[in-house]
C-alpha cells in the first residue's frame, strides 16, 4: 500500500545536499522536526521546523549525548500503524507520528582517519542517530529511513516522481541501505577498539560492484572497495575480476621501486621488468625478457608515459596500462585501441590495505601484507667472495621481483633487467630449471647474472645448477640447516651469496 509522508524527523551532521530535499518536502506540505544545528539550518532557509525538545518536552543534555533519545520520538517512529494497542498508546501519550527519518551520522571513521584524540573519537560515536536509523529501518512497513547522503538521490526521485508516495518495496530498499550504514558504522567502531588485537573479524564493505563474472564466466564476481579512490580510468572496457587481481599485483610490485621502472605482468607474475633512465628504455628491456608472455598482459610504470614510450608499447596487444601520468600525445596513441584499459594511479597508499584476507575452508585467513623491502645495509654476505656493487644492485632488484612472484619462485636478473623467472613450481629446482630454460628460449646469456630465491635452499642443488648456467651471485633468506653446503659450493666455484633473513613466500 502506498503511504504519504506527513512528518519528517531530520538530524544530520553534514547539512550540505539537504536544500533540495527540504524544498521538495515543503512543497508536499511535510512538517519538519529537528535537532539543534539541523533545526537552525532548516529555519535559515525560511522553513518552519519544530525542535525535538519541544516535541519531547525534554532538553538536549550531556553536551548533546542525549537529544533525540526519548519515547515521544522513538514511539513516533516505531509504533505500528495497523496495531490497535499501539495506536491507543500513541494517542494517550500524545506521541506524534513520524514517517520519514533523515540522518547523517557523526563522522566516526573520518575522525579516526584524521588522527583525532581518543576523547574526540569517542565523542564521535553517534548514539541517537544510529538508534533513529535502526528504529526507522525496523519499522520500514510504515517509515522511510534515509541513513546517509548516498540515499538523498533515491529520496528525491521518490519525492519528485511519486509525489512523496512510497510503497513497501521502496521503504524496504531504504531499510536495507540503512542497515548497511549502521552495520558498517559499528564495524568501524569495533575495529578501532580492537586495534591490533584481532580478537575477532568484522569487515563491513559498502557498495559491492557487480563484475561481469568471476575468475571464469560460470562464476559470479563482486568487488567491494573504492576503485575510484585509487585510479582514474581514462579509457577502455569495464574492469574484470581477473583484471583486478593483476592490477593489484602490478601496483604492489611497482610500489616497491623508487627509480624509473616498468613491469609487464601476466596472471599476477611479472614476465618482464626493468629499471632504466626512461620509460621507453624500461619498456624495451622489460619486453625483451619474454615478448611471448607479454601479449595480453598488464603494463605498469612509476613514471609519466611519454609519446615515445606509448608508441613502443602500442606495438603489442595488452589489456591494461597503469601509470601516474601520461603526456597528451601518449594518450592519443594509447586511445587507439577501443577496449584498452588506461589507468592513472592516483594514490599507491590508498591502493593497499595493511591486512590481507583470504577465504579458507569455512573461515577467513588474515595476515599483515608483506611490505618488507630489503636494502644493501641489511644484507649479510655468507661467502668468502663479496658481491660487486653492480651485483648487489641486481640482487636487490631480483629480490623485490621474487617477493612478488608466486612460490616456489626463482628470479634471474642482470643489469636491473628480469631475464627469466620460475614461478609457482612445486620444487625450487623446478623453478630454477624453468627460469634457465626460459632465458635460453629468449637467447639470454646468464654469465654474470644473479639469482634470487623466495625461500632458503634446502639442498645445494640450486647453487650447483645456477653456477653451471653462469650465475655469479645469489640472494636468499637463509635459515636452512644445510646453508653451509650451499655456501661451500659457492666458495669452491667462485660465487657470492648474501642472505636477507626475510622469507617471501607468496602462496
Ligand atoms: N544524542 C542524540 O540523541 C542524538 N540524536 C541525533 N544525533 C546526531 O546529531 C547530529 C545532528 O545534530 P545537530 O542537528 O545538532 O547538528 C546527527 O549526526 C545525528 O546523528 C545525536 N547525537 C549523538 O548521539
Amino acid at each position: 500500500m502506498s503511504k504519504k509522508i506527513q512528518t519528517a524527523l531530520i538530524s544530520v551532521y553534514h547539512k550540505d545536499g539537504l536544500e533540495e530535499i527540504l524544498r521538495e518536502l515543503h512543497n508536499l506540505r511535510v512538517k519538519f522536526i529537528s535537532t539543534g544545528g539541523t533545526q537552525e539550518f532548516i529555519q535559515s532557509l525560511g522553513y518552519e521546523c519544530e525542535a525535538v525538545e519541544d516535541v519531547s518536552g525534554y532538553p538536549s543534555i550531556l553536551g548533546g549525548r542525549v537529544k533525540t533519545l526519548h519515547p515521544k520520538i522513538f514511539g513516533g517512529i516505531l509504533y505500528r500503524r495497523d496495531n490497535e494497542s499501539d495506536k491507543k498508546q500513541v494517542k494517550s501519550y500524545d506521541i506524534p507520528s513520524i514517517d520519514l527519518v533523515i540522518v547523517d551520522l557523526y563522522p566516526f571513521r573520518e575522525t579516526v582517519a584524521s588522527g583525532g584524540t581518543e576523547e574526540e573519537i569517542i565523542e564521535k560515536i553517534d548514539i541517537g542517530g544510529i538508534s533513529l536509523i535502526r528504529a526507522a529501518a525496523k519499522n520500514y512497513k510504515d517509515v522511510i529511513i534515509v541513513a546517509s547522503k548516498e540515499q538523498y538521490a533515491p529520496l528525491l526521485d521518490l519525492l519528485k516522481e511519486k509525489k512523496g508516495l512510497s510503497d513497501i518495496d521502496d521503504r524496504r530498499r531504504f531499510a536495507k541501505e540503512a542497515f548497511m550504514v549502521s552495520s558498517g558504522y559499528d564495524s568501524a567502531i569495533f575495529s578501532y577498539f580492537d586495534g591490533d588485537d584481532k580478537s575477532s573479524l568484522r569487515i563491513a564493505q559498502d557498495g559491492g560492484k557487480q563484475l561481469r563474472y568471476g575468475e571464469n564466466p560460470h562464476q559470479q564476481g563482486l568487488f567491494y572497495g573504492n576503485f575510484d579512490e585509487v585510479f582514474e580510468q581514462l579509457h577502455g572496457k569495464e574492469i574484470s575480476y581477473n583484471n583486478l587481481l593483476d592490477i593489484d599485483a602490478a601496483v604492489s610490485l611497482i610500489s616497491d621501486f623508487n627509480e624509473t621502472a616498468l613491469a609487464i605482468l601476466k596472471h599476477n607474475n611479472a614476465c618482464g621488468m626493468a629499471c632504466r633512465p626512461t620509460v621507453k628504455e624500461a619498456w624495451d628491456a622489460a619486453l625483451a625478457a619474454d615478448p611471448v608472455s607479454a601479449f595480453g598482459g598488464i603494463v605498469v610504470t612509476n613514471r609519466r608515459v611519454d609519446k615515445e614510450a606509448a608508441a613502443a608499447i602500442n606495438e603489442i596487444f595488452f589489456e591494461v596500462i597503469i601509470a601516474p601520468e601520461y603526456d597528451k600525445e601518449a594518450l592519443d596513441i594509447l586511445f587507439q585501441k577501443k577496449n584498452r584499459i588506461i589507468l592513472v594511479l592516483k594514490s599507491s597508499e590508498k591502493a593497499t590495505q595493511r591486512l590481507q584476507y583470504r577465504s579458507v575452508l569455512n573461515g577467513t585467513l588474515v595476515q599483515d601484507k608483506d611490505v618488507s623491502v630489503e636494502t644493501a645495509a641489511g644484507l649479510q654476505v655468507m661467502t668468502t667472495k663479496i658481491p660487486t656493487t653492480k651485483e648487489i644492485e641486481d640482487l636487490l632488484f631480483a629480490n623485490i621481483l621474487v617477493k612478488h612472484t608466486k612460490s616456489n619462485a626463482i628470479v634471474l636478473a642482470k643489469d636491473k633487467q628480469l631475464i627469466a623467472s620460475g614461478t609457482g613450481q612445486t620444487s625450487r629446482v623446478d623453478a630454477l630449471n624453468q627460469a634457465i630454460e626460459k632465458a635460453g628460449t629468449f637467447h639470454f646469456d646468464l654469465q654474470g647474472a644473479v639469482m634470487a630465491s623466495d625461500a632458503f635452499f634446502p639442498f645445494p642443488d640450486c647453487v650447483e645448477i645456477a653456477a653451471k648456467a653462469g650465475i655469479t651471485a645469489v640472494i636468499q633468506p637463509g635459515g636452512s640447516v644445510r646453508d653451509g653446503e650451499s655456501v661451500d659450493y659457492c666458495n669452491q666455484n667462485g660465487l657470492s651469496m648474501v642472505k636477507t633473513g626475510i622469507r617471501h613466500f607468496k602462496h
